[in-house]
């Protein structure tokens, strides 16, 4: 059966990769930079939207962090929250693990509750209001120090209840996961579950190092493990799911096209793939434009569609019931 965009739609979608500070839309950004006093250096929403013309990874952090630059109140994060779960909720999207950067905002003197009690409220009320179940990861940001990374986790204590799990991102190439070692075996010890970006940018040998080194259970990106047969082995044995993200790989140019992504491969390799959408404000849309764009590239079967969305449900740090609950209405798409 070839999916039809109808099906693509009707999928319960499972959000596993997505940075908050990532879905700050151009529109949100004037708007809040206006409420706070913040002057952007764009004129207008559309010039703004015209910058973002990626050429790596790096590129896009520059703007990403300075657009960061206009949340400054618990209000901002909750708005940012319930914008993000607006588009949840229109692209049947029922469960989200969001990541958020705690020293983007400390780094400029906003304090850390200020961030973690407006995504929780937010993420809070969306969960009352459309039903979209949630987890918050934490991620150091690795160009920053191993001790900025532990005092940022210190920071976090008072709030461990809010917080599920920690992970790592920011510029990959020369900040490799050995960098925060420490920090994870800290953030392991303190019961967080852990991930980390790695081989998106990076080579394998990130990869290796995020599971043997950091023991992250789940791999943000991972796209370079099909460089080392060994590793796509492992992956495979020890069940560890990617993340995948591939409207991003494409606007950093981890992949040239879209047709050259290799989704396929890893799926055929059977590897544990999930779809997500990273930074949903500057890559050219949310999930269901993920979806769209994959099969418009690359398209896969039905089957193919609900092996990623059992996938992620696998993958997720959902609990038990809340796993059986979104199986049962991934299950109600192939009635
Ligand atoms: O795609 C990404 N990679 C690394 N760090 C990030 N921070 C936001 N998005 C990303
Ligand atoms: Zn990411």
């Amino acid at each position: 059966m070839t999916p039809t965009p109808k099906f693509l739609k009707s999928l319960p979608k499972i959000e596993l990769h997505m940075h908050i500070e990532g879905s700050l839309e151009p529109e949100l950004m004037f708007s809040l930079a206006q409420r706070n006093g913040i002057d952007l250096p764009y004129d207008s929403v559309d010039a703004l939207r015209q910058a973002y013309d990626f050429s790596n990874l790096q590129s896009f952090l520059d703007l990403y962090y300075q657009g960061a630059n206009v949340l400054q109140t618990e209000q901002d994060f909750v708005d940012l929250a319930m914008a993000y779960l607006g588009r949840c909720q229109q692209q049947n999207v029922r469960h989200v693990e969001i990541f958020f950067d705690p020293q983007t905002h400390t780094e400029r003197g906003i304090a850390f509750e200020t961030v973690i009690n407006g995504l929780h409220r937010g993420f809070m009320q969306g969960k009352k209001q459309y039903g979209i179940s949630f987890e918050l990861i934490l991620c150091f940001l690795r160009h920053l120090s191993e001790d900025s990374a532990l005092n940022t986790l210190e920071q976090a204590q008072p709030f461990r209840d809010k917080i599920t799990g920690v992970g790592l991102d920011s510029s990959e190439l020369g900040h490799p996961p050995e960098k925060f070692e420490r920090a994870f075996a800290a953030a392991r010890a303190q019961g967080y579950r852990l991930v980390a970006h790695a081989g998106e940018e990076g080579p394998a040998d990130y990869i290796w190092q995020a599971l043997q080194l950091l023991q992250v259970e789940r791999i943000d990106h991972g796209v370079a493990c099909t460089e080392d047969p060994a590793l796509v082995q492992y992956l495979v044995e020890q069940r560890i799911p990617l993340t995948i993200c591939p409207n991003s790989n494409v606007r950093l140019r981890v992949f040239d096209t879209m047709a050259d992504h290799n989704l396929r491969e890893l799926l055929d390799a059977g590897l544990k793939v999930t779809l997500n959408s990273d930074d949903p404000a500057y890559f050219g849309g949310y999930m269901l434009e993920n979806y769209q764009n994959v099969q418009n590239a690359l398209s896969l079967t039905q089957a193919q569609w609900m092996q990623l969305t059992a996938n992620a449900i696998d993958a997720s740090f959902a609990s038990d019931g809340r796993k059986a609950a979104l199986y049962q209405q991934l299950m109600a798409c192939f009635d």
